[in-house]
């Protein structure tokens, strides 16, 4: 047992919660619900030779496991209360026989005409000791997001996940437990790299900001390596040097060819695989980046304004794995 988890428990012992801040759930609206969860939890002093940080750090990681059902269930009638919403303001609309506004509009969630691409996606989630615990649901967001691009857009890849044997792992099965992940269609989750070690390397291409060579096109057949990773770029040269190692030639993508990027050029693997996809639809780079990268990421100052009709947000918004 870790040491913070044993603090925890003799602590625990020592200052029973009191009963007023335990989860009260009965007969309350949901906001109240929500509301009594979060006000209710008075954190108790932190155990002698444990800095406030370490224990407040270690008491909500363990508050958040006591009452991980609640969460679950408020999270629900949330999404579901959102819906309502939408459906709501929808209907207004209809009834007064107005257009429904773009922002109202969603694309579906399944596209009945979409069309392989081709070309097969490897996310190679070999650094999971790399991130922490945040970053590690960062990085599985964006795989559900990813999952949801798959289905929604005009052209699907066969995505691979490799590695898939950690805390990654235990993400998506404790935490995001009911996302079904191994039923998911051209997806696959695999513990290990072999689809990376037994594939003939001349149809593999690492992809990596940090290479000068620039990726000219994407080529049905071959198989595009995505580092899955969010580390702010802590690691730099991380999945360069792993490709370099394994014999496998690296491309960057031809972002500075076509806009101006406000800030660093190093995507979230989100992004790159969902500007791969919109790819295909032209075969059109400006027009995947400026479809895919959301507005704060264009930078704007000497553009022209036709771009600005763009739809590159749409698929920015956040997934809930609930909703895949
Ligand atoms: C958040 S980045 C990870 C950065 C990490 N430090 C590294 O060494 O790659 C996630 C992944 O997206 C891909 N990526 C991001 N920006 C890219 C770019 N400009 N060109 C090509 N691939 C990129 C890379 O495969 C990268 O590993």
């Amino acid at each position: 047992m870790s040491f913070e988890k044993l603090q925890f428990k003799q602590h625990s012992k020592m200052v029973p919660l009191p009963v007023s801040t335990r989860f009260q759930s009965v007969e309350m609206s949901e906001c109240d619900e929500e509301i009594s969860i979060r006000r209710s939890t008075v954190i108790p002093p932190a155990p002698e030779g444990m800095s406030k940080r370490q224990w407040k750090k270690a008491w909500k990681k363990q508050h958040y496991k006591d009452h991980q059902e609640e969460y679950a269930k408020i999270r629900k009638q949330k999404r579901q209360r959102a819906k309502e919403n939408r459906r709501a303001k929808l209907q207004a609309f209809l009834e007064r026989g107005e257009e429904i506004p773009e922002e109202l509009k969603r694309p579906p969630r399944v596209n009945v005409n979409q069309k392989p691409s081709g070309i097969k996606i490897i996310i190679d989630c070999a650094f999971d000791d790399l991130m922490n615990d945040k970053e590690i649901v960062s990085m599985s967001n964006q795989i559900t997001r990813t999952y949801s691009s798959n289905k929604r857009e005009n052209h699907s890849a066969d995505i691979v996940v490799t590695s898939f044997n950690k805390r990654l792992k235990h993400r998506f099965d404790e935490g995001l437990k009911g996302c079904n992940y191994e039923q998911w269609q051209n997806f696959k989750f695999v513990p290990d790299e072999q689809p990376i070690m037994q594939a003939d390397k001349s149809k593999l291409v690492y992809l990596t900001a940090d290479t000068d060579e620039k990726l000219e096109s994407l080529e049905p057949g071959m198989t595009y390596i995505v580092g899955g990773i969010v580390d702010k770029n802590r690691h730099k040269l991380l999945c360069y040097n792993k490709a370099k190692e394994l014999g496998i030639p690296t491309r960057r993508l031809p972002i500075g060819e076509y806009i101006n990027l406000a800030g660093r050029k190093v995507l979230t693997t989100t992004h790159v695989i969902q500007l791969m996809l919109k790819y295909f639809d032209n075969r059109d780079w400006k027009e995947a980046l400026e479809y895919v990268l959301p507005p704060r990421k264009l930078d704007r100052s000497d553009n022209d304004q036709d771009d600005d009709d763009s739809e590159h947000n749409k698929t920015e918004t956040s997934v809930e794995p609930a909703q895949l």
